[in-house]
C-alpha cells in the first residue's frame, strides 16, 4: 500500500501545526518543507512529534554538504526521515545515511535538479539509501515541468529501495502515480490550497487506497 505524504510548506508555526491536525487521519508522513524547516528549525520537528507519534516525520533538510552532522540532530529531536540532495557528494549522501541508521531513520536522495537521475539512483542504493524522492520542485513546476517521466525511469531500475514522487501531484494524477510504483506519494498545494483541506487529504487517501 502506497504511503502519502503531505507537505507542509507555510512558514507559520502555528498554521504548520493546525493543518497537520487536520490532514493526520488520512496521511503517513508528514513533511516539514524546506522553507518550513528553515523558518521553524528543530522546535518544530519536536513539537510535530509530540503530537503525532504514530505518524512518520520527514524534515526537508535538503542537505548538500555536511551530512552526518546536519542530520543527526533532526533525528534525535524526532524526525524519521530526512533528505538530502542527490546533486551532492556520495560522501554527504553516506553521512545522512550512517545518521538515519543510527536512529532508527531512513535518508532520502532527492534528485531534484539532477542531470543524471538514473545514475545516482542507482549509486545511492549501492550506498545503503532508503528513498529515492523524484522531485520536481517549485520553481520547476512554475516552469511547466512534472515529475511522471522520471518515476517511471527511476521505478524501472528496479531498485531495492522505496520510489517517492513530487511536484504537484493531485487527485488527477496521484493513481497513475502509485500505478507506475511510487511507495511514497508527496502532496503539498493540492491539499494546503484545498477549500477543505481536510476534506482533499480524505479524498486523495481513497484514491491511493483503490489504485
Ligand atoms: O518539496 C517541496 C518543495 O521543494 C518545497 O519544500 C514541496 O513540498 C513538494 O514539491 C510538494 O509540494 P507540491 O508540489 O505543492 O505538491
Amino acid at each position: 500500500m502506497a504511503e502519502i505524504q503531505m507537505a507542509l510548506d507555510s512558514l507559520d508555526f502555528d498554521a504548520t501545526m493546525a493543518l497537520a491536525e487536520q490532514v493526520a487521519p488520512y496521511v503517513d508522513i508528514l513533511e516539514i518543507g524546506t522553507p518550513c524547516i528553515k523558518y521553524n528549525g528543530l522546535k518544530l520537528v519536536k513539537a510535530l512529534k509530540a503530537a503525532h507519534p504514530d505518524k512518520k516525520i520527514l524534515v526537508d533538510l535538503k542537505t548538500m554538504d555536511a551530512g552526518e552532522y546536519e542530520a543527526t540532530p533532526f533525528f534525535e529531536a524526532g524526525g524519521d526521515i530526512t533528505t538530502v540532495l542527490g546533486a551532492s557528494d556520495m560522501a554527504t549522501m553516506k553521512g545522512v545515511i550512517k545518521a538515519a541508521n543510527a536512529n532508527n531513520g531512513e535518508a532520502q536522495i532527492d534528485l531534484i535538479g539532477v542531470e543524471d537521475k538514473a545514475a545516482v539512483a542507482k549509486d545511492a542504493a549501492t550506498n545503503g539509501a532508503h528513498i529515492i524522492g523524484v522531485h520536481t520542485g517549485l520553481d520547476a513546476q512554475a516552469a511547466g515541468q512534472t515529475p511522471f517521466e522520471d518515476l517511471k525511469t527511476i521505478t524501472g531500475l528496479g531498485l531495492n529501495v522505496k520510489v517517492s514522487v513530487a511536484g504537484g501531484i493531485n487527485k488527477d494524477t496521484i493513481q497513475s502515480c502509485v500505478q507506475a510504483g511510487a511507495a511514497i506519494v508527496v502532496v503539498g498545494a493540492a491539499i494546503y490550497g484545498a477549500p477543505s483541506p481536510a476534506e482533499s487529504a480524505k479524498e486523495l487517501r481513497a484514491l491511493v487506497d483503490a489504485a
